[in-house]
């Protein structure tokens, strides 16, 4: 089997000579650390080991739970937020057609999400849109308190038992949450639906390969053993005995370092030549954005979907502040086959590309970008993937995370918390006169005065 690769040449040519290189014993500190359990948020590092020890035991029970949602709904709404929700989207999204939601094969559920917001006319939609559908909900949230959540799953709870009943509901939700815990657990153990726990030990941007990712990527129909698959491999492949030079995440983390440390690059742009890919990139968004940023420090994760954006931030990227370095997925070879026809009158001028592949054009488009960004002064980290499949999808997520691990490390934080994420929370609850949240309520609303 292959492996996706690393190409950092046209990153390094914005370092010193051996910039990457001086990383190396850091580097084996951070994995030495991470493998020990005595690096900062060790409480956190159930997800380190995880792919090598899923069993496939828990594959089968995973499979049967997502089988019985398959056969008996139509729609499957997925309620989470952030880790509880971005990685099984990311999947599902690189996997799926483009156009699920309008291909009506009965084969699949359509799954949907919600949970990830407070719109109003969202909800107000999603309600609507269930009304004449069978439909289940997997309630996800490691705290079972997230607001968000909370809020859609009472609505979607109520509406699925006044559609289908109550003993039919209790069959078609699932909890996945903290094995004791918080609201969610409260109300799957008193209404006796089927429940998933999240390992204490593993943060919610490190859960996708835990049945928080794993259950709706089944239920969406995607091969979840062979998703586990990939990302075992890649953990032999980035485990801390592989020598600094042929591990790709090591790697990854040290070049990071160097041109945020030494060249100033305060913004990474993940970018992907494939519209499906969308979601991979909020995805690692989330990993990185709250592993690293703290403590007044770490690269801003941003992303771009090209050739796209290439027509919005295209200008921003070739001439603008010189703070930004982009990392890109390759797909190497799409899935599916699209020859550009020949067209006798060729109006559009468009015949010297007759008989190429769509692909061949993209290629050609990435490759003409690279060249123009680093001319432009963007750094540029290419990932290759072999292939948009289960299993490569499942290398890519284990290398982001053990680089996210490793590079946290480096950076000197603590990359397995996320404090500074309470503070809107605060301040809604208190805005919101949340019982137990008197005081703040009160401190709030004098402030708001003084600032009229
Ligand atoms: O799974 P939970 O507890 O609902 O949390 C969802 C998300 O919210 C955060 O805790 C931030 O508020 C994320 O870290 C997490 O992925």
């Amino acid at each position: 089997m292959k492996s996706i690769s690393l190409d950092i040449t046209k990153a390094t040519q914005f370092l010193s000579e051996g910039a990457v290189k001086a990383y190396e014993s850091q580097v084996a500190a951070a994995q030495e650390a991470l493998e020990n359990g005595t690096c900062p948020g060790n409480d956190f590092l159930g997800w380190l080991h995880l792919p090598s020890s899923i069993t496939p035991e828990f594959i089968a029970e995973l499979q049967s739970v997502a089988n019985t949602l398959r056969e008996k709904c139509e729609v499957v709404v997925v309620a989470g937020i952030g880790g509880s929700y971005l990685g099984a989207r990311a999947v599902i999204e690189a996997l799926g057609n483009s156009f699920a939601w309008l291909v009506q094969d009965k084969k699949n559920p359509t799954v949907v999400f919600a949970g990830n917001n407070i719109g109003e006319d969202y909800l107000a939609e999603l309600t609507d849109y269930l009304k004449d559908k069978k439909f289940g909900v997997i309630n996800i949230s490691k705290s079972g308190t997230t607001t968000e959540t909370a809020l859609a799953f009472r609505l979607l709870k109520k509406q699925c038992e006044n559609q289908r009943g109550k003993e039919e509901a209790k069959d078609v939700i699932v909890a996945i949450t903290d094995a004791h815990k918080g609201a969610a657990r409260a109300a799957a153990t008193k209404e006796g639906y089927k429940t998933f726990v999240i390992p204490d030990n593993v943060g919610g941007r490190f859960s996708v390969l835990t049945p928080v990712g794993l259950l709706p990527i089944a239920v969406a129909g995607f091969d979840i053993k062979a998703l586990v698959g990939g990302a075992a491999d890649m953990e032999k492949a980035t485990g801390k005995d592989v020598p600094f030079a042929e591990n790709p995440a090591a790697i990854y983390a040290a070049v990071r370092n160097a041109l945020y440390a030494e060249a100033g690059k305060k913004i990474e742009i993940l970018v992907n030549f494939q519209p499906k890919l969308h979601y991979m990139s909020e995805w690692w968004k989330q990993l990185y954005g709250e592993s690293e940023g703290k403590d007044g420090k770490g690269i801003f994760p941003a992303a771009c979907d090209f050739t796209t954006d290439l027509h919005s931030m295209g200008q921003w990227i070739q001439e603008g502040e010189r703070s930004i370095f982009e990392t890109v997925i390759s797909i190497e070879t799409p899935e599916k086959t699209l020859f550009f026809p020949h067209d006798e009158e060729n109006l559009d001028g468009l015949n010297f590309l007759a008989g190429k592949r769509v692909d061949e054009v993209n290629k050609m488009a990435e490759l003409g970008t690279r060249l123009a960004h680093v001319d432009g002064g963007v750094p540029n980290i290419r990932v290759s993937v072999p292939q948009l499949n289960e299993y490569y999808l499942g290398q890519i997520i284990y290398f982001f995370e053990i680089a996210c691990g490793i590079s946290g490390n480096l950076l000197a934080v603590n990359p397995f918390n996320q404090p500074g994420v309470e503070a809107y929370k605060k301040n809604m609850f208190a805005l919101l006169n949340k019982p137990g949240y008197e005081a703040e309520s009160a401190a709030i609303q004098k402030r708001l005065a003084e600032e009229k």
